[in-house]
C-alpha cells in the first residue's frame, strides 16, 4: 500500500465523513438499537454498513456494501445476539471501496475477537502496516482503519490488557479518529488527542450506554445525551459501569468546523453547539458581511436552508422556497452514467419558476468545492427566469485538502485554490459571489471548547502532514512551506 489517503478517483463533490455507533446494554436487542442508530447517521456515509456484536465469549460481525436498510433485515439482525454492539456506515477515505474495506474490522487477541469501527483518517499507517506484515499479521484490506484494529490486537496479545492495546494504538497512529470497539463483554470509545471528529455518550432509560458520532443517533434510540468523549480519552462501558482514563495526553483542540457547516445533521449537538442554530447564525453573519440588494433569499436544500433563513432575517429580504429537492436521490447511492454525471444536480434539485421568474435572487449554499453544483444551479435558476443570481456561501473558500476524514479533493481540483473571486464568478455564471469570513464562521460556532480545525480554509493543519500525502494533496508550491495565518509552522514531516 502507498499513502493512507486515496490519491485517485476522487468524487465530484464534497463527500461525507463515516458514522460510528456503539451500545452496551445486556438484555436489550443491541444489534437492532445499533441498526436504528446507523440509520440516523446514514448521511455520513452510504458505501457500506456493518454491525459487530459481542457476547458469549466472542464477537460476530455482519457487513456489506450498501445502505443500512439494504444490508440489514430481520434475519441478519436476529442472528446478532449479545450484550454489546458496534456499528459503522462508511464513506471511504483510505483504501478501496470493496467488501473487505467495510467496517467493523475484526482482530484476534489469542483466541478472542474484537471489532473496531473508525471515523476519520490516519496519516501514518504505511510504516506500521509494513511492521505488522513483517510480524506475520494478516490484513485483509488496504484501509487505515484495519491497521488500527490489528495494532490493538497485536499489542493486547502482548500485554494481555485491552486498554494497553488501545493506548498503544493511540501512541503509534496519528491523524483523526473517533472509534468504538466491541469485545465479548465491554464497549470502548476513544477519540484522537485533537478531538477532530465528533463522538458523544448517552444513557438508555434501563441503564445501558450508547456512543454515537452525532447526538441524533442517541435521540433515535431514546438515549439521553451525557457528554462528548474528550480528546485522547478512553471510555469503557461494562458490567462495572462507565470508566474513563486518559489514553494519550490531549493536544491542541481541533474539532472539525466543517461538521457544523455541512456534514452533521441540523438536529445534532456537537460539543455543546447545536448544528441548526450555528447554521442560522452563519447566514445572519454573512448577510452583514456581504449585503446585496435582491428580491428573494433561497437556500440550496438541505444544508443551505437554515443559513438562508438567517440571511433573510438579518437582511430583511423575504425568504422563499424556490428550489425543490428530490428526497429519494441519495448522496452517492446511485452513481449516474458519465453523461448524466454532468447533469447530476438536475436529478437532485429543480427550481420553481413560479416563485423565481423575474426575481433577483440571493442563493445560499454551504460550500463550493469544485464549483460544479453552483455552476449548474445558476444555469438552472436563470433558465427558470431569475434575472440576477447572487451566490452567498456560509463557509470560506475551500483552498486546502482535508487529510482528517473528509474527501475535499486535491488542491488542483479546488476552484478557490485556482481562481480569484471574479474568475470564480465568471466560471460559475453568477452575478456576484461572496463567502463568509473565517472569523465570521468561528463566531457562528460557539462550542464548549475553544479549538476548531479549519485547515481546508486556512491551510493550518494541527498534525504534520507526511511528505507522501503532501505529494498527492498539495500544489508543488505549497509543499514544504510554512503557513498558519501569521504563525508559521512546518507542514512537513517524513513518515516513519
Ligand atoms: O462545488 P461542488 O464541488 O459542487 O461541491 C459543493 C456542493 O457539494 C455539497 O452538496 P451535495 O450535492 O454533495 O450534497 P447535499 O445534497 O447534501 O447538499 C455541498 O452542499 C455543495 O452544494
Ligand atoms: N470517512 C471515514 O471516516 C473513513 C474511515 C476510514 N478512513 C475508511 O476509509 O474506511
Ligand atoms: S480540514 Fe476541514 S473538513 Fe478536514 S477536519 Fe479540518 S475543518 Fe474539517
Ligand atoms: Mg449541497
Amino acid at each position: 500500500m502507498g499513502d493512507s489517503v486515496m490519491p485517485s478517483e476522487r468524487p465530484d463533490r464534497l463527500e461525507e465523513a463515516c458514522a460510528v455507533f456503539g451500545v452496551y446494554a445486556p438484555g436489550e436487542d443491541v444489534a437492532r438499537l445499533t441498526c436504528f442508530g446507523l440509520q440516523a447517521l446514514q448521511h455520513r456515509g452510504q458505501e457500506s454498513a456493518g454491525i459487530a456484536v459481542g457476547g458469549n465469549g466472542t464477537v460476530v460481525a455482519y457487513k456489506d456494501l450498501g445502505l443500512v436498510t439494504q444490508v440489514f433485515n430481520e434475519s441478519t439482525l436476529s442472528a446478532l445476539q449479545g450484550d454489546v454492539a458496534v456499528g459503522h456506515c462508511r464513506y471511504s477515505t483510505a483504501g478501496g471501496g470493496g467488501w473487505e474495506s467495510a467496517q467493523p474490522h475484526l482482530s484476534a487477541i489469542d483466541d478472542v475477537l474484537i471489532a473496531l469501527a473508525h471515523n476519520g483518517t490516519l496519516v501514518n499507517t504505511t510504516r506500521i502496516r509494513a511492521q505488522l506484515v513483517g510480524q506475520g499479521v494478516q490484513l485483509y484490506s488496504n484501509t487505515d482503519s484495519e491497521v488500527a484494529a490489528k495494532v490493538i490486537g497485536a499489542e493486547t496479545s502482548r500485554t494481555h490488557h485491552l486498554r494497553e492495546g488501545i493506548r498503544a494504538m493511540m501512541c503509534l497512529l496519528e491523524g483523526a479518529y473517533a472509534m468504538v470497539l466491541a469485545s465479548p463483554d465491554a464497549l470502548y470509545a476513544f477519540r484522537d488527542p485533537n478531538g477532530i471528529r465528533p463522538l458523544c455518550i448517552g444513557r438508555l432509560d434501563n441503564g445501558g450506554w450508547v456512543v454515537s458520532s452525532e447526538s441524533c443517533g442517541l435521540d433515535i434510540v431514546g438515549a439521553t445525551y451525557l457528554r462528548d468523549v474528550e480528546p485522547g480519552e478512553i471510555v469503557r462501558f461494562s458490567a462495572e459501569g462507565m470508566a474513563s482514563e486518559q489514553g494519550v495526553p490531549a493536544g491542541p483542540r481541533a474539532s472539525c468546523i466543517f461538521e457544523y457547516v455541512y456534514f452533521a445533521r441540523p438536529d445534532s449537538v456537537l460539543d455543546g453547539q447545536n448544528v441548526y442554530t450555528a447554521r442560522r447564525e452563519m447566514g445572519r453573519i454573512l448577510a452583514a458581511e456581504a449585503p446585496i440588494d435582491a428580491d428573494l433569499v433561497l437556500g440550496v436544500p438541505d444544508s443551505g436552508l437554515p443559513p438562508a433563513l438567517g440571511f433573510a432575517e438579518a437582511s430583511g429580504i423575504p425568504y422563499a422556497d424556490g428550489i425543490v429537492k428530490n428526497r429519494y436521490v441519495g448522496r452517492s447511492f446511485i452513481q449516474p452514467t458519465q453523461a448524466m454525471r454532468q447533469n447530476a444536480i438536475r436529478i437532485k434539485l429543480n427550481p420553481l419558476p413560479q416563485v423565481i421568474a423575474g426575481k433577483r435572487l440571493v442563493v445560499i449554499d454551504d460550500s463550493i468545492v469544485r464549483g460544479n453544483t453552483s455552476r449548474k444551479l445558476v444555469e438552472m435558476l436563470k433558465a427558470a427566469g431569475a434575472v440576477e443570481v447572487h451566490l452567498r456561501i456560509v463557509s470560506p473558500e475551500v483552498e486546502w485538502p482535508c487529510f482528517f476524514g473528509i474527501d475535499t479533493d486535491t488542491q488542483d481540483q479546488l476552484i478557490a485554490a485556482n481562481m480569484n473571486n471574479q474568475q470564480m464568478c465568471e466560471s460559475i455564471g453568477c452575478d456576484s459571489l461572496a463567502f463568509i469570513s473565517l472569523e465570521g464562521l468561528h463566531r457562528a460556532v460557539t462550542a464548549d471548547h475553544p479549538g476548531f480545525c479549519d485547515a481546508c480554509f486556512s491551510g493550518n493543519y494541527v498534525i504534520d502532514i507526511p511528505d507522501s500525502l503532501q505529494e498527492t494533496g498539495f500544489f508543488e508550491r505549497n509543499r514544504v512551506t510554512s503557513y498558519a495565518g501569521g504563525a508559521p509552522r512546518s507542514n512537513t514531516t517524513t513518515e516513519g
